[in-house]
């Protein structure tokens, strides 16, 4: 299964974030994983801003011994790893200026890497500004694209592509307030050919919608159905009626 050519192969397809730090429970991970294939989600996206090796490679080892649906890697950090994931997001933070998370910890993780074997898409990662202080800027110690200068991100966006990257994934972080402009994502459409993925305070049907309409490949979804799960059935009823799924 290749899982880049399947991010690009359509727009508007759904990720489930698993943050290992919040679903230490496997009752609830049973139940979430149930709704997560009623719901026809398409990849599970494993990840957090402080997690432990330990702890990813108990959720995706989980995760495949209970589900079909692709697990891909979304690592804060070099050690979150696991031989047992069908990709690895290999993020750059372009929109920061760290050196340890442009290519400090790509360097401690390289070799390990290449021995895994497991198919590794090079990803733009872009924060935007969501309007509210955010687990992963904190962490990174970056500051965010100002929202509204759709101009810097675009920039940087094509910059990472003319660099080789083979993703653009914009985030305006775990529980924005203001999710990424649709624009944005329009925009880049217009001049690169590479896939987008989206995410931060996607919390509705409609917002799902705009995005699928500009053509995002992948829409990242994590804190809504952390609040309450039950939003993968409206997930349903939403493809079953837009005949997305039978
Ligand atoms: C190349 C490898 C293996 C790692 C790269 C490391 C880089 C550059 C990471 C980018 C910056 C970063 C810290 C990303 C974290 C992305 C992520 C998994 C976010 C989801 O976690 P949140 O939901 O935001 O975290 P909390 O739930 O803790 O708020
Ligand atoms: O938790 P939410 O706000 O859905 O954000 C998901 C993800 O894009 C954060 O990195
Ligand atoms: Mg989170």
């Amino acid at each position: 299964m290749n899982i880049l050519k399947r991010i690009q192969s359509k727009s508007g397809q759904l990720a489930l974030l698993i943050d290992p730090d919040k679903t230490k429970d496997e009752h609830y991970l049973i139940q979430l994983i149930k709704k997560a294939e009623f719901a026809h989600i398409d990849f599970f996206f494993v990840g957090g801003s402080t997690v432990t090796r330990k702890e990813i490679e108990k959720v995706v080892s989980f995760l495949k011994q209970h589900s079909k649906i692709p697990v891909v890697l979304f690592p804060g950090s070099s050690n979150q790893l696991s031989e047992q994931a069908d990709a690895l997001l290999f993020l750059n933070l372009l929109s920061g200026r760290n050196p340890d998370f442009l290519i400090g910890h790509h360097v401690t993780c390289a070799e390990e890497v290449l021995e895994m074997g497991i198919e590794v898409i090079p990803t733009s990662y872009l924060l935007i500004d969501g309007g509210k202080m955010t687990s992963v800027a904190y962490v990174s110690q970056t500051t965010p694209i100002p929202s509204q200068n759709t101009s810097i991100s675009l920039k940087t966006s094509i910059a990472g592509y003319l660099m080789g990257q083979q993703l653009t994934y914009f985030d305006a972080g775990s529980g924005a307030l203001n999710a990424v402009p649709v624009n944005l994502i329009e925009e880049l459409k217009q001049k690169i050919n590479t896939p987008i993925i989206v995410g931060g305070g996607v919390r509705s049907i409609e917002q799902i919608e705009s995005y699928k309409k500009v053509g995002a490949n992948v829409i990242v979804i994590g804190t809504k159905i952390e609040e309450n799960s039950d939003f993968l059935l409206d997930i349903e009823s939403y493809k079953r009626s837009s005949f997305i799924i039978d």
